[in-house]
């Protein structure tokens, strides 16, 4: 097990590596997590024109989205803690599991913008061989009652995103953001992408799979009600300047989100949300999923 301290892309980044060979990379700027190899495979998508540092967000891996989703108030899209070099390590441990904690607390630049003071602490562990989980803490240090939405907005790396099912959505209402928020029913049964999807899933279950030819994850979800699903799809994908060509087949976001309602903290509390994905064989899964099990 290891923790190094370590540079990519000029960014200052912890290397996680796990006894059995998985790693995970995380640059301190943005707490971004930013890849994430487990059976020798990279199980996370960036874009390679991605933007390192100066106030951009990395598009791909783990984005940080808050105190706002996406456009739903008026602070920057997504909120600043995804943009922000404030971020400090708080703690590295290599036992039992390479875990990062990392730091963010209000200042003046942010209280321009949002005036609640916060302490946030985010955490990324190789918690098991083929798992990988992150907490995102936010403490209440102000004496007002602290209102947020989040997500941690996750760029799972697919092959192809037309070929990809995702499974346990069936049955749920959600916010279709391409008309207007309008409020459909998932259909019973595996999803899969066809052209531009961004939903706000609502009341999501703790568990979903992404299954990806003979490989899948398994999404479990703590704390953060709502699951987000977004791929630009190719009619589209021309106008993120960010990502090349033919990219968008690549990726397939699914976020764990507290989205449709604010999370609440009252004073002098914290509320924690977080993910835990694990690597599993399709076959045993798609079993499973058949059996109901
Ligand atoms: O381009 P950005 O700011 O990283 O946002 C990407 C997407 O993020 C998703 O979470 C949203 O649902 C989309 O509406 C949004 O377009």
């Amino acid at each position: 097990m290891k923790v190094e301290q370590t540079s990519r892309n000029g960014l200052p980044a912890v290397l996680l590596t796990h006894a059995s060979g998985s790693s995970a990379l995380i640059y301190i700027y943005a707490a971004h997590l930013a890849s994430w190899v487990c059976g020798g495979a990279e199980r996370l998508f960036v874009s390679s024109t991605a933007e390192y540092g100066g106030g951009k967000a990395i598009r791909g891996g783990v984005p940080v989205c808050w105190p706002q989703f996406a456009g739903r108030g008026a602070l920057p899209k997504h909120g600043f803690v995804r943009t922000s070099d404030k971020w400090r390590v708080l703690r590295t441990s290599t036992e039992p599991y390479p875990c990062v904690v990392l730091e963010l607390v209000d200042d003046d630049e942010t209280r321009r913008l949002f005036p609640q003071p916060f302490k946030l602490q985010y955490s990324v562990t190789l918690d098991g061989p083929s798992s990988i989980s992150m907490a995102l803490s936010v403490l209440n240090t102000g004496t007002e009652p602290l209102s947020f939405t989040a997500a941690l907005h996750t760029y799972f790396r697919v092959a192809d995103v037309r070929g990809v099912s995702l499974h346990g959505l069936g049955g749920l209402r959600y916010e279709d953001n391409t008309r207007a928020n309008a409020v459909e029913t998932q259909p019973e049964g595996p999803l899969s992408i066809a052209g531009e999807v961004d939903r706000v899933y609502l009341d999501a279950p703790a568990e979903a799979h992404i299954v990806d030819g003979a490989s899948a994850i398994k999404v479990l979800k703590l704390g953060f009600p709502d699951a987000v699903l977004w791929n630009i799809g190719e009619r589209a994908a021309g106008g993120i300047k960010d990502l090349a060509p033919g990219e968008w087949q690549h990726y397939l976001c699914y976020e764990a989100g507290a989205v449709a309602k604010p999370a609440t903290v009252p004073a002098s509390a914290s509320w924690t949300g977080g993910q835990t994905f694990s690597c599993v064989d399709a076959c045993d899964a798609l079993g499973k999923l058949s059996l109901g099990k």
